[in-house]
């Protein structure tokens, strides 16, 4: 296996109160990404998703504690100072591609200039050719129509101007890109159509994609393997292939969040998650855990990709 491009060590991050509560919005996250791979990251609303890429890209909030390691080639996101993060991460090694793209864009400027700014920022290209050349050549790469280029964000659709905000997140030709809840409030086609692109990124220029998505559908599409977060804890990581087929999800966790899906079961999981600042010692799911047992007041440890007492194994699945 190519050695991951994104590698995250016992990630934890804690919100420090001025109450003095503690909350745990990240516990001892452990993944790797690779070249050419997609990972989706997913869980209910809540869960820690948004912090754990706010920790990579050294965007947490100044009352945020974080621990562990998170290397990007030789860099240590979490211990890089704001002017590494500033010069050499955000944009250079980590593309994001933002929840919101027309947000993300300048209102007042035409698509145009906001690529041909950005390449000026990240690639040191000069002359106004050049840099006029590459502006659309990132546009293309991201399938944005080069006949939109004189317009302004207001004036795209949303599909265009997700199109817009993928390309200015590939011209640094970051190694990782990042995308937290990309197609959000986009109708079913365009979703297709964005994860596609997304997808499309990964094969073609071999970049690694980690994708933080509520649309369980969306992450069939385009990921590589699945990354489960419950309560701030990864709580299981599979290939997809198997998540979304046979034999499915291991953690309970995983298959009640399948199983609430309508084109599946379409029941709900009991039960709420607990606050993130009074979590149980335990397995935080227990509560709602159907095959919880006496064990589960204890932590489990984390063996295989699973934090669970009691998974579902292949022969359960076939009984
Ligand atoms: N600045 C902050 N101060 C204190 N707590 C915070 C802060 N930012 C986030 N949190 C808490 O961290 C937890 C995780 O939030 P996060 O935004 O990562 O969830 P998420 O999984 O991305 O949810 P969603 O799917 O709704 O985007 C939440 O309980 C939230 O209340
Ligand atoms: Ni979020």
């Amino acid at each position: 296996m190519t050695a991951p491009v994104l590698s995250v060590r016992g990630l934890s991050v804690r919100f420090l109160m001025p109450s003095g509560r503690r909350i745990a919005a990240v516990t001892d996250a452990h993944f790797d990404v690779a070249a050419g791979e997609c990972l989706a990251l997913v869980g209910e609303s809540g869960c820690g998703k948004s912090v754990l890429a706010s920790a990579l890209l050294g965007l947490l909030p100044a009352n945020a504690q974080a621990a562990g390691g998170a290397y990007l080639g030789d860099v240590d996101l979490l211990a890089a100072d704001e002017r590494t993060l500033a010069r050499t991460v955000r944009g250079r090694l980590i593309g994001l591609i933002p929840q919101s793209p027309a947000a993300h864009l300048t209102p007042v400027r035409t698509v145009r200039s906001q690529l041909e700014e950005t390449v000026v920022a990240l690639t040191g290209t000069r002359g106004r050719a050049a840099v006029r050349q590459a502006a659309e050549a990132a546009a293309e790469r991201a399938a944005f129509p080069a006949g939109h280029l004189d317009h302004h964000p207001h004036q795209l659709s949303g599909g265009l101007a997700q199109r817009a905000a993928t390309a200015l997140a590939l011209i640094g030709n970051a190694p990782l890109l990042l995308a937290d809840e990309p197609t959000t409030g986009l109708d079913r086609d365009l979703v297709h159509h964005t994860v596609d692109e997304l997808r499309r990124q990964v094969d073609v220029g071999r970049r690694a994609l980690l994708v933080i998505t509520h649309d369980l559908a969306a992450a069939e599409r385009i990921a590589d393997r699945m990354a489960v977060m419950y309560a701030g804890r990864i709580v299981e990581i599979s290939d997809a292939t198997a998540f979304f087929g046979l034999p499915g999800p291991r953690h309970p966790y995983s298959r009640g969040l399948l199983g609430a899906l309508p084109e599946r079961d379409f029941i709900p999981i009991p039960g709420m998650p607990p606050e993130l600042g009074d979590l149980p010692d335990g397995c935080a799911f227990a509560p709602r855990c159907e095959r919880a047992t006496p064990t589960c007041t204890t932590l489990p440890a984390a063996a295989a990709g699973l934090v669970c007492h009691h998974p579902h194994v292949t022969e359960d699945l076939r009984a």
